[in-house]
């Protein structure tokens, strides 16, 4: 195992843009623990991709990665996106989900990208980079949807007085962010997505209870976000632990399903759940056993 530190910083970008959100760059020290790659499992990773039809279909229609597969084939079965709604994508790099929103949500949609890596957001959407685990992180999000226009025209503006800007000017600007991050619910979000996971370590409990993590931060942002109506899938790593999700999902909307979508490997134990019509009135505190971690 190699360590490496790396410095995560809360930037909203457009295409090839790098823009702080005004001059907020937090910068959450986060030290990511990276298996070594050895050549021979790249090698096997490679001849896995060619013989993919998924994989080799992505390529052949500009998609970033074949788990585009997986969300078109969640919306074909339960109709997800709608023209000019707003897309939340958590976990977004490379960006194929992201890619599908898009096009999906045209005209007038909106689509927002989180990644804890650096990734340059699909062309249409805009991303952030930072670890959604984070309170700072879900906070600048829930900023960005209280007032999206303002947000991207700052971003833009961010991008370029930021050459000019020293370290210690960022520092006083992260204080005055901090200090003005709005902690009220926004409901304007239509679907929320989350595909988030790392790299499995192999032991099944651990990549388990890393996932309901996720997942469950990731489900009560959503209860703090979403319209009344709305949807969110989500990722999940199958385990003893799974049914408590479940639960608090159907306490929360309409319509929850697990899928395995046919572009999912058969030997991952990684599932979706689609939850659909958000009911109303129904926050973080209505709905119990949540993360709460964050
Ligand atoms: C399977 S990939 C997502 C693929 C993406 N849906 C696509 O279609 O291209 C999972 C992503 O989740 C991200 N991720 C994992 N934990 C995260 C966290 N705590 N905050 C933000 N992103 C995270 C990873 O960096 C990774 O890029």
């Amino acid at each position: 195992m190699s360590t490496r530190s790396l410095q995560i910083g809360l930037r909203f970008s457009r295409g090839i843009f790098c823009s702080y959100v005004g001059s907020s760059c937090w910068p959450l020290q986060t030290t990511i623990k990276r298996t070594k790659v050895t050549k021979a499992s790249s090698k096997r990773w490679v001849q896995r991709q060619g013989s993919d039809m998924y994989a080799r279909e992505a390529k052949e229609q500009g998609l970033r990665s074949r788990a585009a597969f997986k969300l078109l084939e969640i919306d074909q079965s339960h109709k997800i996106f709608k023209a000019g709604q707003t897309v939340i994508d958590l976990g977004f790099a490379p960006g194929s989900w992201t890619q599908v929103a898009v096009d999906h949500t045209r005209p007038n949609g909106r689509v927002l990208g989180i990644d804890i890596l650096p990734a340059a957001p699909p062309k249409g959407a805009i991303a952030v980079q930072g670890d959604f685990m984070s309170p700072l992180v879900q906070a600048g999000i829930k900023e960005y949807l209280e007032n999206p226009d303002e947000v991207e025209k700052r971003a833009v503006e961010g991008d370029q007085t930021k050459q000019q800007e020293s370290g210690q000017e960022s520092g006083s600007a992260r204080t005055r962010e901090k200090q003005s991050a709005p902690a009220s619910a926004v409901d304007t979000v239509d679907v929320m997505l989350s595909d988030m996971l790392m790299n499995t370590s192999g032991n099944a409990f651990r990549d388990h209870a890393t996932s309901m993590d996720l997942s469950n931060v990731a489900l009560d942002f959503a209860l703090d976000t979403l319209r009344p109506g709305g949807s969110f899938v989500c990722k999940f790593y199958a385990g003893g632990e799974d049914s408590l999700l479940e639960r608090r999902l159907r306490s929360a909307f309409d319509r929850v399903k697990r899928e395995k979508p046919a572009a999912s490997r058969g030997e991952s134990r990684e599932q979706y759940f689609v939850a659909t019509g958000k009911k109303k009135r129904r926050k973080v505190e209505s709905v119990k056993g949540g993360g709460g971690r964050g």
